[in-house]
């Protein structure tokens, strides 16, 4: 089988990280997380930006429109402060809204923190490229992700990027494969194209 590979936007958005006050983790942590649980070759191009909403549209324009990414995933800026803009940018430049994923990102928080629901995340659809919005806390992106298992492995809460393959197919973007050990990709039966 020849695998496709995907072109995935990585945003920081944080005031902080982007002026240089602490590291930025959220790259790093994007990356990580996609390094283990992604089968199918994948490249970045990743921006770390402060927390303007002219910038996050313009950043998430260019991502899809220019540099062709088939999924983007922003970390930061989804919280109740007055600077956090990221849910209206990408609500901004959506053509459709994903609310399944705001919904399931936020009930996978709240068994980490009840803080969980604070969050206003969302998740959309730019032309043939699908847009998730991720919380700022670097350790809450493998959360977000990959959802909670149990000391046995065995999946408490379903982590939204096992509807992320699927997401992207019925998008016309890349069909990709996951390492099931950490998440395993949902397709019916009839979506599944045969494993190398
Ligand atoms: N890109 C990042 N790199 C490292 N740590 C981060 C990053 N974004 C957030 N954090 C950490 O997570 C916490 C909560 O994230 P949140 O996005 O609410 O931060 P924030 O206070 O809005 O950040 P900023 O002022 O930089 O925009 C931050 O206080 C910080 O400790
Ligand atoms: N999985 C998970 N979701 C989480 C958290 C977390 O630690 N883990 N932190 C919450 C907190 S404390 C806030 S304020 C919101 C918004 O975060 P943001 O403004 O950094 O995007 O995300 C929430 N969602």
């Amino acid at each position: 089988m020849t695998k496709e590979s995907i072109t995935i936007g990585l945003v920081s958005i944080s005031d902080r990280a982007s002026s240089g006050v602490y590291q930025d983790l959220g790259i790093p942590a994007l990356r990580d997380w996609l390094n283990a649980a992604l089968a199918t070759p994948w490249q970045e191009v990743a921006r770390i930006i402060p927390d303007e909403q002219d910038e996050i549209e313009s950043t998430l324009r260019d991502l899809v429109d220019h540099e062709g990414c088939d999924l983007v995933l922003t970390t930061g800026g989804t919280g109740p402060a007055l600077r956090d803009v990221t849910p209206e940018a990408t609500l901004a430049v959506g053509d459709k809204e994903m609310p399944g994923f705001g919904e399931q990102m936020r009930q996978i928080g709240l068994h980490f923190v009840p803080t969980a629901i604070l969050s206003r995340q969302v998740a959309v659809i730019r032309k043939q490229s699908l847009i998730i919005n991720l919380p700022g806390q670097p350790k809450s992106i493998k959360e977000t992700l990959e959802g909670l298992k149990d000391a046995d492995g065995k999946t408490v809460v379903q982590g939204i990027f096992a509807a992320v393959p699927y997401c992207l197919d019925l998008i016309g973007a890349p069909y990709i494969e996951t390492n099931e050990a950490m998440v395993k990709a949902f397709r019916p039966k009839s979506a599944q194209k045969p494993q190398a």
